[in-house]
């Protein structure tokens, strides 16, 4: 689901990746015997102690011919392409989709018979090791019910394996399309889930930067799912933090007081036990940066324009129809274009359609930049005011005046229609024919859609993929 055929990625760092695998490698030769530890650590702490150990045992076992001959080809032929260590520990039931740099397979947990999902990413080349370093980066440091959950990493020479906690419940629109039935209801506790786990996000100064209805995933598929925010190969720490200017973050999410720094979570916070491995997980490619973790963007806000010149991001990246106005002019830009992101996917998924859509990619960016949408047609006249003010708010162009995720969980539509139990408007027939129309659109024209029929696999490696630093609009004029 969710339109992937535009995705702008950012320029390589330098050596991230490599000091990543430092912080861990440095562990392992503390002479600590890890077999030993993992029950006196407690949460996070505990999934930390798990990637340690992956990386330490050496027993190996090789998927034997038997297992081969037996398996489903497909699931064989990539379980041949996994490490003996992870097949040792888990056995590969399924291949569920594949990105850019990887492969994610359903697995099963061979001594607890738990579901998990891997994610086998190929580190060789630099763009594809760039993405890993980005999204482990992100992962080790979180912990949070609305954002998917690491539980383990196995690394070889070309791969790395991440082992993450299974979404069986599909994506955003597919769960859309799915029901006979969607309200505004509906559409406010699908995005408070989203804005919770993006509030958590900024909190910890993490800004994901490729917010999209296909990385938004159902954990299950009951209708009371958490509703979980995923892909972090794009994500930033905000890589300008100055040190000491901790601004105290609006949720009071923010970890202990050590360098790990992992807000409060499904985990206990662990900022007093174990003192020297939390400094050495964060001391990774956080590195200083962790100590800030504050509300980034409410800390602009304090600061005002000086203070966001110097705590904000450059790099272009994200995928077109979801850019903030400010990636596109390639602008000093902060966590908020995240917030300008969920005011695309609110605008999609209270109708379908999509609030900035032209072939034109200079078209698709002018608009952006004028911040020119509308709220004619279908189902529009049947949203609420106050619905549509919420888009209103997200959709600034000026990232200053934009809701931030906080503000946004305290919006009074949000408010309302979250608490709300009495009957409401039916969307669902509008949406999802305005889905369906899009995607049949965009399968005959091999464009991007918001929907799940056929949008997924036309998101290929470089398309729409830049390093330039020349403006946007400039790089891709007529
Ligand atoms: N934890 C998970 N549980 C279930 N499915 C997952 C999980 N993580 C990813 N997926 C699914 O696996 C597929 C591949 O995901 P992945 O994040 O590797 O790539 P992508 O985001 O689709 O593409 P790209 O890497 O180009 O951004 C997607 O369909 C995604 O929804």
């Amino acid at each position: 689901m969710g339109c992937g055929t535009s995705k702008v990625l950012p320029e390589p760092s330098e050596n991230c990746y490599v000091s990543f695998v430092k912080s861990v490698v440095n562990y392992s030769h503390r002479g600590k015997s890890f077999e030993d530890e993992p029950q006196k650590c407690k949460g996070k702490q505990k999934d930390i102690w798990n990637i340690g150990v992956a990386l330490l045992q050496p027993h190996v076992q090789q998927p034997t011919v038997k297992d081969v001959q037996h398996g489903d080809s497909k699931v064989a032929r990539y379980r041949a392409k996994f490490d003996p260590r992870v097949t040792a520990r888990y056995d590969i039931k399924a291949l569920i989709g594949r990105g850019s740099y990887s492969r994610v397979v359903r697995v099963e947990h061979r001594a607890t018979r738990q579901p998990f999902a891997i994610k086998m990413m190929e580190v060789e080349a630099e763009e594809g090791r760039e993405v890993c370093e980005s999204e482990l980066g992100v992962l080790r440091r979180v912990s949070h019910p609305n954002v998917v959950q690491l539980v383990e990493v196995f690394q070889s020479p070309r791969r790395i394996y991440m082992v993450l906690e299974l979404a069986t419940g599909g994506e955003l629109f597919d769960r859309v399309i799915a029901k006979g039935q969607f309200t505004e209801r509906d559409a406010a506790r699908a995005l408070q889930m989203a804005l919770n786990g993006v509030a958590y996000l900024h909190s910890l100064g993490i800004t994901h930067r490729d917010l999209k209805p296909e990385n938004l995933l159902y954990y299950h598929p009951g209708s009371d799912s958490r509703l979980l925010v995923t892909d972090f190969g794009l994500a930033s720490f905000g890589n300008k933090y100055p040190r000491g200017r901790e601004g105290g973050g609006e949720h009071g999410e923010r970890g202990g007081s050590g360098a790990g720094g992992f807000g409060d979570g499904r985990f206990p916070r662990d900022s007093g036990s174990g003192g020297d491995l939390t400094g050495e997980v964060g001391r990774g490619n956080g590195g200083d940066k962790e100590d800030n973790s504050v509300s980034q963007c409410d800390v602009n806000r304090d600061l005002g324009g000086g203070g966001r010149r110097d705590w904000s991001m450059m790099t272009t990246c994200g995928t077109s129809e979801y850019m903030a106005p400010e990636v596109i002019s390639r602008i000093p830009y902060t966590c908020q274009v995240d917030m300008w992101a969920l005011g695309v996917i609110s605008y999609i998924l209270l109708s379908g359609s999509m609030p900035f859509e032209d072939d034109s990619r200079p078209r698709l960016y002018r608009a952006i930049l004028r911040g020119r949408y509308s709220f004619h047609g279908e189902p529009w006249p049947s949203v609420s005011n106050q619905a549509k003010d919420f888009i209103e708010r997200l959709l600034v162009v000026d990232p200053s005046s934009r809701l931030t995720a906080t503000h946004a969980l305290h919006h009074p539509w949000l408010v309302t229609m979250v608490a709300s139990f009495s009957s409401m408007t039916n969307l669902h027939r509008s949406i999802s024919q305005n889905l369906r129309r899009r995607a049949s659109r965009s399968s005959a024209s091999s464009s991007c859609c918001p929907s799940s029929t056929g949008c997924k696999s036309s998101r290929s490696r470089n398309q729409g993929t830049t390093h330039s630093e020349a403006p946007l609009l400039a790089s891709t004029a007529h």
